[in-house]
Order: C-alpha cells, then sequence, then structure tokens
C-alpha cells in the first residue's frame, strides 16, 4: 500500500452560479497513475487547475505530502514538485529540443539565465537535458528547432520539459489530444515507462490509455466524484455507466 502524496478534501471551485467542483475529496497515491474521467464539463481540468496552483478554490483545502499547499501558487507548487506539463514553461519554437529542456533544467537548478556559470554546471545541465531527452524518445532531435516537430512530437518536448524540472507529481491534461493511433500509442508507452518514477494525474478522454495506465480511476459529473476505484471496479460500476448514459457509454464499456 503506498502512502498518499497529493490529497484534495471538500474542494469546491465555484465561477458565478456554477459549480465547477462540487465537494470532491481526493487521494492520489505516491508513484501511481490516477486518471480523472468524465463527460465534457465534468470538472476535469477545474480540478486540475487547482491540484496545480493554477486556480484557488472557493473552499476546501490541497495538502501535498501533508502539508497544506492550498494558498501556494503555481510556481510556489512547481518548486515543490507538483507539475503541470504544458505549463511553467512552454515551448519556444526557435530553439532547439535540447535547449528548450536545458532551459527547463536551469530553471529546476535556480541558475535562471546566468550563462556565465562554472562549467560543471554547464556540463551536469547538459547531462540532464540528454537524459531526458533519451527518456522521452527526442535523443536523436536534439540539434531539430522545435517549431519543425510533429505535433507528437511537440507533445513529447513538453513533456520532456517538465521532467528536466524534476517533478514528484506530473499533472496532465489530455497528453493524447489530437494525436493519430501510431503517436498516441508512443505517448501510452511513454507514460507507461514513467509510471515507476513519478506520482501521475492523467486528464484524458481516450478510454484505450486510462484502461492501460491508471491504477486508480475517479470519475468526475457535473463537478461531483461519483466513484473512484481499479480500473475494473470503475468498468463495472452501474452509476458510472449510468453516469456515461448520453455521453460516452460505449466508451466505459
Ligand atoms: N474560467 C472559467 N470561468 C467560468 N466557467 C468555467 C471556467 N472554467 C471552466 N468553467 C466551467 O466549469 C465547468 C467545468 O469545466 P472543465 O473544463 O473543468 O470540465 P472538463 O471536465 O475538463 O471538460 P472537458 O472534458 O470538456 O475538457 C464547465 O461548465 C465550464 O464551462
Amino acid at each position: 500500500m503506498t502512502t498518499t502524496i497529493l490529497e484534495a478534501t471538500g474542494l469546491i471551485k465555484r465561477f458565478g452560479g456554477l459549480t465547477a467542483t462540487d465537494d470532491v475529496t481526493l487521494a492520489i497515491r505516491e508513484l501511481t497513475c490516477h486518471a480523472l474521467i468524465g463527460p465534457n464539463g465534468a470538472g476535469k481540468t477545474t480540478l486540475l487547475s487547482q491540484l496545480s496552483g493554477e486556480l484557488r478554490p472557493t473552499a476546501g483545502r490541497i495538502h501535498f505530502e501533508g502539508r497544506d499547499v492550498t494558498s501556494a501558487d503555481l510556481g510556489g507548487r512547481a518548486r515543490l514538485g507538483i507539475l503541470r506539463s504544458f505549463q511553467i514553461t512552454s515551448v519556444c519554437d526557435d530553439y532547439s529540443v535540447f535547449d528548450n529542456v536545458v532551459v527547463a533544467a536551469q530553471i529546476r537548478e535556480g541558475h535562471g539565465f546566468r550563462f556565465w556559470q562554472a562549467p560543471r554546471g554547464v556540463r551536469a545541465l547538459a547531462d540532464t537535458t540528454r537524459s531526458v531527452l533519451e527518456r522521452t524518445g527526442l535523443a536523436d532531435f536534439g540539434d531539430v528547432p522545435a517549431g519543425v516537430l510533429s505535433h507528437g512530437q511537440r507533445r513529447q518536448l513538453e513533456l520532456a520539459i517538465a521532467l528536466a524540472m524534476q517533478p514528484r507529481v506530473l499533472l496532465l491534461d489530455e497528453p493524447m489530444a489530437g494525436m493519430g493511433p501510431a503517436e498516441a500509442e508512443r505517448m501510452i508507452e511513454l507514460l507507461g515507462s514513467l509510471r515507476a518514477e513519478y506520482t501521475i494525474v492523467l486528464v484524458e478522454h481516450d478510454m484505450d490509455a486510462v484502461f492501460n495506465l491508471a491504477d486508480t480511476v475517479s470519475v468526475l459529473v457535473g463537478g461531483r466524484l461519483v466513484a473512484s476505484g481499479t480500473p475494473q471496479e470503475i468498468r463495472s460500476n452501474a452509476s458510472v455507466r449510468e453516469a456515461y448514459l448520453g455521453h460516452e457509454q460505449e466508451d466505459v464499456a
């Protein structure tokens, strides 16, 4: 039994009269992949944005390793290791793939843009960058300008940028969106290879990916958490099927 690393308690987010997150209590266990699923508008992204620190909840608390981080902003949470991919740093099209990742590694090391740092530090950053590129299947693309990458490779680069920042918890919002089957398969494989080292919270509509990757699946409908369990439990949960009726029932079947 792994320990809880990230926990939401009684989380509520209102946008005017709309309750996008409605009293959600959720425990993310360390080194597991926890998928958030639900119909369009269920509040998945809103929940992820509160976990990342991008959105402040209207009520409720968020704890990371037992520490209350509710009032920590995006940057503060990133420093703790809670990182939403495709944020903090975004891809710079004119930079090479290598340079995009090295900048993220530099930010993590707190070097900022001080290019006069000691050569040993520069070498360490380059080593980190090479190993991250290797890890994300981009080892052969280091010199390529990011702007010419395919859509799938760009998502791999976005993931590489996140990994260079040495996250503990990776928050991923639809990493497979817009990908063809081959690209999606590659991304699923890549995320699968990260599961042993990182805690992953995954918002995803692609049920193949969800049932392939997730240790735990939580289902949101209308901002409320209606079920949480193993993929097998969720597949056979009658209220989940009910919730998806008229939405994506065939995906859950
Ligand atoms: N900044 C905002 N201001 C007002 N309403 C918002 C805002 N962000 C989200 N909402 C509303 O909150 C609800 C939940 O949206 P959210 O994007 O979290 O759902 P989702 O489950 O991620 O949907 P999808 O699967 O379509 O991406 C929706 O009704 C949406 O219109």
